[in-house]
């Protein structure tokens, strides 16, 4: 039997509501990156390890579709922030757990995600580089979906503040791991479009 097949089943949450303000407003998800939308490269990566394959977006809904079973949009539209996604992602997903990675880091690999997984359990599991939380690097236990909502319910808006609270448990990866690198800004996007 594969390996993968020992992996525990969990929902995906791909996060792509953003303003993408940095990239002129568009929606980061559907930017080209070596040929294809960032999300379809998530999508890839993800696909074989979740039923549940839900994808955060605000805009586009029929251009995200085919990329997710099920897709979630904030309960406002004001883009209150990465939250908002998690929060609505928390109340769809199907599983115990959810792993939650952002649209626009394409370079994130299986070993990563299958480090996340094996601390599967009832803390959040977070990428940590050096003193840095990775916050929507992580695997969230779908029980603490009632915690999440009364910490929103509360004015809370920060992933890192909220789950900062239940006891993390860290994955740590070197600072400059290339895997985790956000593609913010157009030139970012750029600097990283050969593969070679
Ligand atoms: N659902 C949801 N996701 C968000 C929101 N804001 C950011 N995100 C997601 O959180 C992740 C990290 O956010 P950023 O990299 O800052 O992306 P962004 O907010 O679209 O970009 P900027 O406007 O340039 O800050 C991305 O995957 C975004 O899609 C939001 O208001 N709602
Ligand atoms: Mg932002």
């Amino acid at each position: 039997m594969p390996a993968s097949n020992a992996l525990p089943t969990c929902s995906v949450l791909l996060l792509s509501g953003g303003r993408g303000q940095r990239m002129g407003g568009r929606d980061k998800g559907l930017l080209d990156w070596r040929g294809r939308p960032l999300i379809a490269w998530l999508h890839d990566l993800t696909r074989p390890l979740s039923d549940d394959l839900i994808i955060s977006c605000n805009r586009n809904h029929q251009r995200y579709a085919p990329y997710a079973d099920q897709l979630v949009a904030d309960e406002d539209h004001d883009f209150q922030g990465p939250l908002a996604g998690i929060r609505a992602g928390m109340a769809a997903a199907r599983h115990e757990q959810m792993l939650v990675l952002p649209c626009d880091a394409p370079l994130v690999d299986r070993a990563l995600i299958e480090s996340l997984l094996a601390q599967s359990g009832t803390h959040p599991v977070v990428i940590r580089q050096g003193n840095y939380w990775q916050p929507l690097f992580c695997l969230l236990p779908t029980g603490l979906k009632d915690d999440l909502e009364r910490a929103w319910q509360s004015g809370e808006r920060s992933p890192q503040r909220w789950f900062g609270k239940l006891a993390p448990i860290a994955v740590d990866c070197a600072l400059d791991d290339a895997r985790l690198a956000n593609l913010n800004t157009p030139e970012t996007l750029a600097g990283n479009a050969s593969s070679c």
